[in-house]
């Protein structure tokens, strides 16, 4: 059986990783997950102090990487992810081994944006919430689990992350297969997503 490809892409804290999980849940390993954030360069990549890494432009992920690793885990051959830690911005000595799977999940917000990446998608979906939603989350999420100041954020927020988004991100919903609105726990889109997943398991 060959993999389905789903792309799952939207804004920082769209919900992304909330449907990747309900999707990774509901058919334990027959999911393989990948992130593209695992393929952030590491800090010493960037020619600027540490503070003002713009996160959210297209070329500071090594993509090229990612498009290697999903091809191999589309022949069922193991790869080796990198680690990223957002709380250092480095990419760590560490890489974790991913086995390929019937279904392989790709999600980032900016995953859509680069058309070799794109084409290897079976399934392209754009998770769709509001930005004074997401960035009420981020700001929640980013100082619980990231380790960020409240002051740290807002200025990543206007000076990096609301620019790219509307430059990078919000274009490429018009080339998803699906935009799911109120993202994360929208229970219709996600049994949707769910029925295709059993189609392509179940094929019969
Ligand atoms: N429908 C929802 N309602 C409330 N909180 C949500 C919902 N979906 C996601 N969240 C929360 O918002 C934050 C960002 O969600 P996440 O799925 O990590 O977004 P992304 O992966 O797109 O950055 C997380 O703390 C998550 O628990
Ligand atoms: O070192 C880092 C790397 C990334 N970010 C921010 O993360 C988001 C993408 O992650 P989501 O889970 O989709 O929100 C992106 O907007 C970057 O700004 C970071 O702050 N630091």
């Amino acid at each position: 059986m060959s993999s389905l490809i789903i792309g799952i892409a939207g804004g920082t804290a769209s919900g992304k990783t909330t449907l990747t999980e309900i999707l990774k849940n509901s058919f334990k390993d027959k999911v393989t997950v990948l992130r593209h954030d695992y393929y952030y360069y590491d800090k010493s990549y960037f020619n600027v102090p540490e503070g003002q890494i713009n996160f959210d432009h297209p070329e500071s992920f090594e993509t090229g990487l990612l498009i290697e690793h999903l091809n191999k885990l589309k022949n069922g051959e193991v790869i080796y992810r990198p680690v990223y830690s957002y709380k250092t911005n480095e990419r760590l000595e560490e890489k974790k081994p991913v086995k390929p799977s019937p279904i392989i999940i790709v999600e980032g917000i900016l995953i859509f944006h680069y058309q070799e990446l794109r084409e290897l998608f079976d399934l392209k979906i754009f998770v769709d919430t509001d930005a004074d939603i997401r960035l009420i989350r981020r700001i929640d999420r980013d100082i619980k689990e990231r380790g960020r100041s409240f002051d740290s954020i807002k200025n990543q927020y206007l000076n990096t992350v609301k620019p790219m988004h509307q430059k990078y991100v919000e274009p490429t919903r018009y080339l998803a297969d699906i935009i799911i609105p109120h993202g994360g726990m929208n229970e219709i889109a996600n049994d949707l997503i769910i029925r295709k997943i059993k189609t392509h398991l179940y094929p019969d």
